[in-house]
């Protein structure tokens, strides 16, 4: 699913001009320096065509000596005003991009992201959609806006010279300034759609190759996949070579433009100095003044042609900004309890849409605080539904979920994330060294504190036998440890987070059987006296948690102690005896 959200009707563009609102002061103050960095530009075409012409009189060098001074004053005007309005509006459009992420992030965060858009295109959501807020401030919005300003300024003073050359200049800069770039933004929209959508769809090909490369080896699937890429690159290699045309063409068609306003000025005004109705240093300005403003609407067809896609691209972006959040939570409430507390699930019902089975279907559970209880059941039973429950990720449909008396749902989603820590099946670890990976539980924490919670995680021997220490680079995705050592890690890690209740969400899922009876006696021992959920599948250590559910279609199936269950008749003891005879055989 890649974007499920359809944004208000409102205009991508609108809308991303209107992030850019607490930064308004800036821009406005950007455009006025891009202002008079063109009109510096035009000014210094006009007094110098003055200047030529009026020389051409031999006139004393005194009538001459303003214009030479402001020659040199527009030229030097002219690279302070366009760095000045490089530098205020990149300034901001730098600080609302910045505040456009925060947003991006902060949405994501509250929403079940990894689930709602594939994750090759949520990079590129992320990357290049979020870029184009920049690219719209800087490139789309502020050239058109210079050019209101300085194209009306110089139309008004080659009006004020010679009417006839002024309307043909306002004529010549409407059809270069307005109906040119119009016409690519209309040609322009398709592709420039097209060209996000490719560049979403080059990007979810890349990491689905990059990140399934093993699979699709080991499938022979490699060359289907890598075709894939190819296609989608040629995909987008045809639309920007479309877009690029787009481009020549209004560049071309601005260039016939200028060429033509300026030879009808200069054919008019010859005319007019001969009937002497305008003077020959008049013609010079009026003609070197309009070549010199058609330079202010130059870009403005490749602007438009742009807009196209950066509009896509901002719809892409809102398609993630108006995600509706996964949960709700208030953004403020009490502070939770410190120390293990205790958690109690009642009647919790859940599913996954209106005409959804449940998933969970009044389920009751407590933990004590400091206690171990296993949540077990077959695939489809619901231990990953409580998990994202706990975690925050979905509200209850119905029921309570508390903790140390306090129901979670009333607590703001960081506080109760912060609350319920735990080991999911497949923790990611950072391309980073130990010590980041371990700090990003509690960051600037002291290395005392990462190597308690790498003792009781059993992890501190091999840590302490390794060259660099908390420094080791443990690689992408720590490839460079092994599966067990992967998951001390994670559990080091949300040991340091200092949970009330810790989850260990089928924390040897993806480990062998060896490993895997010890890495579980390993976490059960370091979970000691926290206030502990064990979600698994199999059997194994389930002698060593102080309770046990079983959890079958969403519902409680049996409950007590290892002993209790094996003493009774039901699903436990034949799974146990199963397991034992499987063993056996
Ligand atoms: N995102 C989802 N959308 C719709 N239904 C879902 C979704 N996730 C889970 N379900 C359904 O909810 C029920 C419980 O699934 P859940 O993943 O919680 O079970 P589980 O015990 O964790 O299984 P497993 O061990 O295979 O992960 C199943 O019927 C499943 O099909």
């Amino acid at each position: 699913m890649s974007s499920p959200i359809t944004g208000p009707a409102r205009d991508p563009l609108w809308r991303m001009i209107a992030l850019a609102r607490p930064r308004g002061v800036r821009f406005v103050l950007g455009v006025l320096w891009g202002a008079a960095a063109t009109g510096s530009g035009v000014a210094l075409l006009g007094v110098s065509a003055w200047l030529i012409a009026k020389a051409a009189e031999h006139p004393p060098i005194t009538a001459l000596s303003i214009a030479v001074v402001a020659t040199r004053a527009l030229g030097v005007s002219r690279g302070v005003a366009r760095y000045m309005e490089r530098l205020v509006t990149h300034d901001a459009a730098f600080r609302t991009l910045a505040d456009v992420r925060v947003r991006v992030y902060e949405r994501l965060a509250r929403t079940e992201p990894v689930r709602r858009f594939r994750s090759g295109d949520l990079v590129s959501r992320l990357v290049s959609d979020t870029d184009a807020t920049q690219d719209l401030l800087v490139r789309g919005l502020t050239p058109p806006l210079i050019a209101v300003v300085t194209g009306g300024a110089t139309i008004a003073v080659c009006t004020a010279l010679y009417v006839p050359g002024g309307l043909l200049l306002a004529a010549g800069l409407v059809l270069a300034g307005l109906v040119v770039p119009f016409a690519a933004a209309a040609l322009g929209r398709r592709p420039g759609e097209r060209q996000a959508a490719a560049r979403g769809e080059l990007s979810t090909a890349l990491v689905d190759t990059l990140y399934g490369a093993p699979d699709l080896i080991a499938y022979g699937a490699m060359d289907r996949a890598v075709a894939r890429v190819q296609q989608a690159d040629t995909e987008l290699t045809r639309v920007a070579r479309r877009d690029a045309a787009l481009l020549g063409f209004g560049a071309g068609a601005a260039a016939l433009i200028t060429g033509l306003t300026v030879w009808a000025t200069l054919l008019l005004g010859v005319a007019a100095v001969a009937d002497d109705t305008l003077t020959s240093i008049s013609l010079a300005v009026v003609v070197l003044t309009a070549l010199a403003a058609f330079e202010i609407v130059a870009p403005l067809p490749a602007v438009a042609a742009r807009l196209g896609a950066i509009r896509a691209s901002g719809a892409r972006l809102f398609g993630v900004l108006d995600t509706p959040p996964s949960v709700d939570a208030p953004e403020t409430g009490p502070a939770l309890p410190d120390g293990p507390a205790a958690l109690r699930i009642r009647d919790l019902r859940v599913r996954y849409g209106p005409g959804e089975p449940w998933a969970l279907d009044g389920v009751d559970l407590d933990i004590a605080p400091g206690r171990t209880v296993a949540v077990l059941g077959p695939s489809g039973a619901g231990k990953s539904t409580l998990a994202s429950v706990l975690f925050r990720f979905r509200d209850p449909d119905s029921g309570t979920v508390e903790l140390g008396g306090a129901d979670i749902t009333a607590h703001p989603v960081d506080a109760a994330r912060a609350a319920v820590a735990g080991v999911p099946q497949d923790p990611h670890i950072f391309a980073s060294s130990l010590r980041e990976n371990l700090r990003l539980a509690r960051p600037g924490c002291g290395d005392d504190a990462l190597w308690d919670a790498l003792r009781r995680a059993r992890l501190a021997h091999e840590v302490e036998a390794m060259p660099d220490g908390l420094e080791t680079e443990v690689g992408s995705h720590g490839t460079r440890l092994s599966g067990g050592m992967r998951q001390r890690l994670a559990l080091a890690r949300a040991l340091l987070a200092a949970p009330r209740v810790l989850v260990l969400d089928e924390p040897t899922a993806h480990l062998d059987p060896d490993t895997r009876d010890a890495v579980t006696a390993d976490l059960l021992a370091a979970a000691e006296g926290y206030s502990t959920l064990l979600i698994t599948h199999d059997l194994a250590g389930l002698d060593r948690v102080d309770e046990i559910y079983v959890l079958a279609e969403g519902a409680v199936l049996q409950h007590g102690s290892h002993a209790d269950l094996l003493a009774s008749d039901g699903w436990y003891r034949d799974a146990v005896a199963l397991t034992n005879g499987a063993g056996a055989g």
